[in-house]
């Protein structure tokens, strides 16, 4: 990045926040338009040509085995469509639009009724069917070559970071909402990992819409059509067909939310208790975020991003179907997440005033002192050109002047080891149970407002002896941004105090 080889001065120039949001969204919508592709048409494949496309289905053209049939791949048009064909094996239940008796419809006809109307690029699209000799239908739909999330949660050897999984929700969020947000809405009633794909560019699609229903919860197709999706997924208070709403859906991500946060199973025997509402929720409640996050990832996201996703989740998986937010809530708060998560480091902490309070939307439920608390919070730094370290004393929350600045902050010239950071005593006084750990050194860069630098990260034991790490100096070493952290970290505290004293979810 520019501003890691130029002076404090011009990489404030280089890397403004506002020119930098608007610079990516200017390259993201070029990008966009570019890659906008044209509506699929729909085409009816010969049972000949998919014969030969999958090799008469043949186990080398085996991609795997679901509860209602199985999918091949298959190459088409002479090897210039790559694509994957479901040939089914089970019936559903579904209630016909004329009458009110059931009827059992193939997934396969649901799916093709539903996709030949609905297309998205969040979603795992149609690209034709095949009827074959026994009248049952075949499905053509976009082949994804890397696999589902569930996969990559549980069985890669590599489990995916913490950017890649925001983006994996937020994208699968968006699929969700385009879903509902269609006329009629589609609601799709088997959201889960395994049903959530990963295409050629690593974006995840929301496929298999064997169960999913179209029309308004008041059409007699919707109201009659028995209760079905996943065990682990499926929304508790969907137990006759009336209960059904979008908010079924809102469920099973936010159990797919957790899943992702957590790494765990919906369901999984090795933890007390198994089933992953009941085990997160709780520990969200006491504000104990950190349990429940994957620890097989090295590095943990800030705070606040572990706290919103946690809270999220929470919010999707009340058991008052009325209490959970709807999908386009959902889509914003993963955006702020996502912002977040993906600015570039010296930006997030200039930009985190900026997000507590976007952050305060998404909570929700955070009580009014909390807000005020992030809204009234002041800081007050040294102008970035004109101040030294050690000329920033104090920063103000609220009425309150915390945290003297340390008694040592070293401003990193050329790359190397620059001993620890001392901070202020005072702060550490405020609160038994915070030390300061010294880390190895963390390489930021060779310019003269960047650096190696070695220094203390803070951490916080909680009663399960969990550590839990709230912030780090070596994020950033120039003068007022030094002293950030700290600020932070007081807020924090202030947080978490708070949050431990009014629950943040209550069903
Ligand atoms: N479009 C696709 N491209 C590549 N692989 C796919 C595609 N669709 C499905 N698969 C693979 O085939 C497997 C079976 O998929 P399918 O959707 O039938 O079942 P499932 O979602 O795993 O389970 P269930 O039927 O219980 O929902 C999946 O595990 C997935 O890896």
């Amino acid at each position: 990045m520019g501003y890691f080889s130029c002076n404090a001065e011009s990489a404030i120039a280089t890397c403004d926040p506002y020119n930098w949001d608007s610079y990516r969204k200017r390259r993201k919508n070029e990008n966009r338009i570019k890659t906008k592709t044209k509506p699929i048409k729909i085409r009816e494949f010969s049972y000949t040509e998919l014969v030969k496309a999958t090799d008469a289905f043949s186990a080398e053209t085996f991609l795997g085995k679901g509860s209602h049939g199985i999918v091949y791949k298959a190459s088409l048009s002479q090897g210039k469509l790559i694509a994957a064909v479901k040939k089914t094996t089970h019936q559903i239940n579904f209630c016909n639009s004329y009458n009110t008796n059931c009827a059992t419809v193939p997934p396969a006809d649901n799916e093709i009724e539903i996709l030949s109307r609905v297309q998205h690029p969040r979603l795992v699209n149609l690209l034709g069917f095949c009827v074959d000799s026994t009248d049952s239908k075949l499905l053509v739909v976009e082949y994804m070559p890397n696999g589902s999330l569930y996969d990559l949660l549980h069985s890669s050897s590599r489990p995916p970071g913490w950017t890649r999984r925001v983006r994996f929700a937020l994208q699968t969020a968006k699929a969700v909402q385009a879903l509902h947000s269609s006329n009629p809405p589609v609601i799709h009633r088997d959201i889960k990992s395994s049903n959530v794909l990963i295409d050629e560019n690593w974006k995840a699609r929301l496929g298999d819409f064997g169960l999913a229903l179209r029309g308004h919860v008041e059409d007699v197709r919707v109201k009659c059509t028995p209760p079905a999706g996943t065990l682990g997924y499926l929304d508790p208070g969907y137990l006759v067909p009336g209960d059904l709403s979008a908010k079924s859906d809102v469920f099973s991500f936010g159990i797919l939310l957790l899943e992702i946060i957590s790494g765990r199973n919906a369901i999984d025997v090795n933890y007390s208790p198994p089933s992953i509402v009941d085990w997160a929720v709780p520990l969200i409640k006491r504000g104990d975020f950190g349990a429940i996050f994957d620890n097989r990832v090295a590095s943990m996201p800030d705070l606040a991003v572990i706290r919103n996703l946690a809270v999220l989740a929470a919010r999707c998986v009340r058991s008052t179907a009325e209490k959970r937010p709807g999908m386009a809530e959902v889509v914003e708060g993963l955006k702020i997440v996502s912002k977040r998560i993906h600015a570039p480091p010296i930006w997030n902490h200039f930009r985190r005033r900026v997000w507590r309070v976007e952050e305060v939307d998404l909570v929700g439920d955070t009580s009014e002192e909390v807000v005020n608390a992030n809204v009234n919070k002041t800081v007050r730094v040294g102008s970035r050109r004109n101040s030294k370290v050690s000329s920033v004393s104090s920063v103000e929350y609220g009425n309150e002047t915390i945290g003297l600045v340390g008694d040592r902050v070293i401003r990193s010239k050329s790359i190397g080891s620059f001993g620890e950071i001392k901070m202020g005593s005072d702060y550490f006084k405020r609160k038994p149970g915070w030390v300061a750990v010294k880390k190895p050194a963390v390489k930021l860069g060779k310019s003269r407002s960047m650096g190696v630098l070695r220094s203390p990260r803070l951490v916080h034991y909680n009663k399960r002896g969990f550590v839990f790490e709230f912030g780090t100096v070596s994020d950033q070493v120039d003068n007022d941004v030094a002293t950030m952290p700290k600020l932070l970290i007081g807020l924090d505290e202030k947080l978490e105090q708070k949050m431990q004293e009014k629950p943040l979810v209550s069903n």
